[in-house]
């Protein structure tokens, strides 16, 4: 079996320790590379023993020459480091899976401009279930149509810096899409003070941050007599990882090219 070669960035965070886990258990996926920042504490440490199980990977920042081992880069950190190792992962050939969330427009062009040399899978959430919601959400708001109003709430830990959530900003641009809107016009992140009354063709964003709120997302349709709430709980990261590597192996088929996880599924 030809096993997958994984690199794996940001391997201290929630997401680099899930990853490395599920590559260490995948037979079909072998751990090459496991990256953090310079002045990381985990610099020169071996990157099982973040999960209890040594493996022989030593955590390096050296990203270039990691990834001259590696088919693929899984990369779960913030924009701004996103960046430079897609960069990196364009110059030597490797495909990408990224997960972080919080891009500008212009990060998400930078994305989308180096797919036309490598392939990237890149998706606001790894977890099928995640997927399976988006598609009952064109479903939903294609049937329940302009007579109901659209409010996306979500919850996650307090560790969390980007806000809403990737997978809210992806709910908002399915409805938004279902119901012929374009979300950049239509979105409201918040309401305060003497707001006036709600406008039907706006799609609201509420947030909430505590403890360690794994991930909730709701997508609330208010309807005049009812009310449908179309929800989805994240009780570990482990779909995430999971989906990462499902990613992984889908973009072994390919030489360049954007995805997201609803061609990994075959949902699109
Ligand atoms: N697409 C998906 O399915 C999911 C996406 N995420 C997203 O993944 C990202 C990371 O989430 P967590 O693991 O919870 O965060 P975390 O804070 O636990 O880990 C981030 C890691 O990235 C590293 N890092 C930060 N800035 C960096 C830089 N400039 N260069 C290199 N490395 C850097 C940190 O040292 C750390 O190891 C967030 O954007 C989050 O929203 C999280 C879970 C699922
Ligand atoms: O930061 C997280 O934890 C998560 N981030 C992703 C997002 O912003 O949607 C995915 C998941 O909700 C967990």
């Amino acid at each position: 079996m030809n096993q997958v070669r994984i690199a794996i960035a940001g391997a201290s965070g929630r997401m680099g320790r899930m990853l490395i886990e599920a590559t260490l258990k995948a037979d079909d996926a072998v751990l090459v590379a496991a990256f953090e920042r310079p002045e990381s504490t985990f610099i020169g440490k071996d990157a099982g023993d973040l999960v209890g199980s040594s493996c022989g990977v030593t955590i390096t920042s050296d990203v270039a020459e990691g990834l001259a081992k590696a088919d693929c880069l899984i990369d779960f950190t913030r924009p701004e480091g996103t960046l430079q190792h897609l960069a990196l992962a364009r110059a030597a050939g490797c495909g990408m899976v990224i997960g972080t969330t919080g891009f500008s427009a212009e990060g998400k062009a930078e994305i989308a401009a180096a797919a036309r040399d490598i392939p990237v899978v890149f998706a606001p959430n790894m977890a099928v279930g995640v997927n399976a919601v988006f598609k009952l959400l064109d479903v939903a708001a294609r049937i329940l149509n302009e007579d109901y109003d659209v409010e996306i709430i979500e919850a996650h830990h307090r560790l969390k810096v980007d806000a809403p959530s990737g997978t809210a900003l992806r709910m908002g641009e399915v409805v938004a899409g279902a119901l012929g809107r374009d979300l950049e016009s239509c979105a409201i992140y918040g309401r305060e003070g003497v707001t006036g009354e709600r406008d039907g063709q706006t799609i609201g964003f509420a947030t909430v941050r505590g403890g360690d709120i794994v991930g909730d997302h709701t997508v609330l349709f208010a309807g005049i007599g009812e009310r449908i709430e179309i929800t989805h709980k994240s009780g570990s990261r482990m779909p995430y990882a999971s989906g990462s590597l499902r990613a992984a192996r889908f973009l072994a088929a390919h030489k360049a090219g954007l995805f997201d996880m609803q061609d990994v599924l075959g949902l699109k």
